[in-house]
This record gives structure tokens, C-alpha cells and sequence, in this order.
């Protein structure tokens, strides 16, 4: 199985090396418009091949897209990232146009691919992909969701003092500091309510700090963060490939699940062979349903700023 990343920076190198070390495609092309760069990371990662023990192929292309042909997924992660005080619907301006033509030459090689989109502003990123290359929505993948719900297992999970893989739990909602709705209420450890352990205090601040937890690694690292992003992308892409039907929150197109049409959000979705497989209705209560329709909002204002790039 082929995956191509266009953008070989922190977050496609870093998914990259993932999906290379776990062995979840057979090769791997990275692709970006910095002369040498992809080339230069592709040659670093290879080179843990026998230290790690790998035996997928990766390759680094300048802009030539002829190398990606027939790719099964193509990841966007090519654009600017935000630095410290900056949100991330800041970045639309400069990675709309970059997004949109990624798309529409990764298309021209690989006709039948599945794109998962990275670039910020995500939700907004993943609904011009849609628009501007006319797929079928199952083909077009927004991923956020995946890297927000494994802050909230991480922020419960010191909230809890347990261990981060013993915790479930899930946002949906957009990707953005003020859109992320990380469901506390459907939260477990192990099984058990994480309210049956923490006071609604604590669950408050576990979900403020997971809304944040973007922006605080970006003024740790004085640009935003790549490792888990790309091993969340990694996760999302070994779904798809190896057909392991996983429910991920992903941003996709929606036609009247969660009450929103017209627009890329992120709500539970069957991940297998064919991109989303199903858009699961895990019956959110009146409240969360109210906070589902302010994310979606303030979403689809962010893509009316696309005008411009689709016209
Ligand atoms: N959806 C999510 O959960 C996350 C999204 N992001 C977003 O992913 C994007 C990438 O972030 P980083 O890797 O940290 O940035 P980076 O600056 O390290 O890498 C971006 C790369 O894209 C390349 N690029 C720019 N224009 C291009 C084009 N037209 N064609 C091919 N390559 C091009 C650049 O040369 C650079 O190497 C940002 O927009 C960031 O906000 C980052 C983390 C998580
Ligand atoms: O915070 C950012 O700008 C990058 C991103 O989307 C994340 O790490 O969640």
C-alpha cells in the first residue's frame, strides 16, 4: 500500500516516521516544494531502517507529483503553522491556496485516493478539499479529532493518576481553541464514568486544558506540535489501509447527521478500506447538542472566507 504526504515539515516527517516504523504501508512518498527537504527527511528516516527494523520504502520528491502516482491515501499536511498567541483559522489566508492546489494535482496522479487533510484551519481545510475536488465525501478525511481525544485521555489520565490507556474518551466538534467539545459526560476509566472519580471541577478543567492543549505546546515550542499530530495521522491512515473499521473522530462532510449540513465536523466515524465508513450517532444529550450547533457556527463562518479560493 502507497501513501504519499504532501508537506515533509514537523507533522508529515513525524507521520512519516510512524507509519515507516509500524510498518502500516509498504512505501511511503514524501513530497514538498522545499528543494531537497522531503529527500533530506526520507534519507534520515531510512536510515533507522535497520537500527528500527522497517521495510517500508520512503521516498522524498521535490514537487514532483509524477511520484506519487497511485497512491492508495495522500495526507495534506503542506502549509504554515501558527506560532505562540496566533489561532489557527489566523493560517487560512496563506494555506487555503496552497491546500486547495495540493489537492487538485495529487488528484491527477491518483484519481482513486483517500485524502486526509492536516493543514489548518482543519475543519475549514478539509470542506475546501471537498468542494474543490468533488470526491465523494467518504474519500475526504478532516483529522483533528484523533489528536484532540488523545490530549483528553491525557489530560484525564493525570486528572485520574492512571494510566492513559485505561481511559476512553472523545471530542468532537471543530478543531479550533473554542469549537473542541470534549464529551466528559461519555468518558470512562475502564469502562466506569471518569465522573464517578473526578468532581465536575476537575472535568471542567480537564476539558478547558484539552481545548487548549494546542496552543499550549505552540507557546512551549514556539510553533505548534508534530509528534502526536503525526502519529494521530498515522493511526487514522493504518485504519483506512488495513481496513480496521475504528471509530475516530474525524472531520467530514455532514448531510443532516448531528442536525448540520454543509459543512466538514468532527463527529465519530467508522474508519476502514473505503475512508468513512459510517458516521455513528453516539445520541448526545440537549446540552452537548447546543454546544455542537455553536461549533458548527463558528465553523461555518471560517468557510465563508473561502469564497475567494473556490471561485
Ligand atoms: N489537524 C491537526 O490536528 C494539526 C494540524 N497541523 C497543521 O499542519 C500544518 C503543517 O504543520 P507543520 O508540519 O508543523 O509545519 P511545517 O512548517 O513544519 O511544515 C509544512 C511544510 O509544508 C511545506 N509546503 C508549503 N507549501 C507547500 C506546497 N505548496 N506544496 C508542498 N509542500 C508545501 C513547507 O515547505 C513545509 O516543509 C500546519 O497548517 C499546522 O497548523 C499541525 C498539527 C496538528
Ligand atoms: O495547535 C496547532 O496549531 C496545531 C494543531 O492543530 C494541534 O496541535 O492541535
Amino acid at each position: 500500500m502507497k501513501v504519499t504526504i504532501v508537506g515533509a515539515g514537523n507533522v508529515g516527517a513525524s507521520c512519516a516516521d510512524v507509519i515507516s516504523y509500524r510498518g502500516i504501508a509498504s512505501e511511503v512518498v514524501l513530497l514538498d516544494i522545499k528543494e531537497g527537504f522531503a529527500e533530506g527527511k526520507a534519507m534520515d528516516i531510512m536510515q533507522c531502517a535497520t537500527t528500527t527494523g522497517f521495510n517500508t520504502q520512503v521516498s522524498g520528491v521535490t514537487n514532483d507529483y509524477s511520484k506519487t502516482v497511485n497512491s492508495d491515501v495522500v495526507v495534506i499536511t503542506s502549509g504554515i503553522p501558527r506560532k505562540p498567541g496566533m489561532t489557527r483559522e489566523e493560517l487560512i489566508g496563506i494555506n487555503a491556496g496552497i491546500v486547495k492546489s495540493v489537492a487538485e494535482n495529487i488528484l491527477k496522479f491518483s484519481p482513486n485516493t483517500i485524502i486526509v487533510v492536516v493543514s489548518n484551519p482543519m475543519d475549514t481545510m478539509t470542506y475546501l478539499t471537498l468542494k474543490a475536488t468533488g470526491l465523494p465525501k467518504n474519500r475526504i478525511i478532516g483529522m483533528g479529532g484523533a489528536l484532540d481525544s488523545s490530549r483528553f485521555k491525557y489530560y484525564l489520565s493525570k486528572a485520574l493518576n492512571k494510566p492513559a490507556n485505561d481511559v476512553q474518551g472523545m471530542v468532537i466538534g471543530g478543531h479550533g481553541d473554542t469549537t473542541m467539545i470534549p464529551l466528559t459526560r461519555l468518558a470512562s476509566y475502564n469502562g466506569a464514568p471518569v465522573a464517578n472519580y473526578l468532581s465536575q471541577e476537575e472535568l471542567d478543567k480537564v476539558a478547558a486544558d484539552t481545548m487548549v492543549g494546542g496552543a499550549t505546546l505552540t507557546g512551549l515550542l514556539g510553533t505548534s506540535a508534530w509528534y502526536a499530530p503525526g502519529a494521530s495521522v498515522a493511526y487514522l491512515v493504518d485504519s483506512i489501509l488495513n481496513n480496521q473499521n475504528k471509530m475516530i473522530a474525524c472531520s467530514v462532510l455532514l448531510e443532516g447527521e448531528y442536525g448540520q449540513s454543509d459543512i466538514c465536523l468532527g463527529v465519530p466515524c467508522i474508519i476502514g478500506k473505503n475512508g468513512v465508513e459510517e458516521i455513528v450517532d453516539i445520541k448526545l444529550n440537549d446540552a452537548e447538542k447546543a454546544t455542537f450547533a455553536k461549533s458548527a457556527d463558528a465553523v461555518r463562518a471560517m468557510n465563508g472566507d473561502l469564497k475567494a479560493v473556490l471561485a
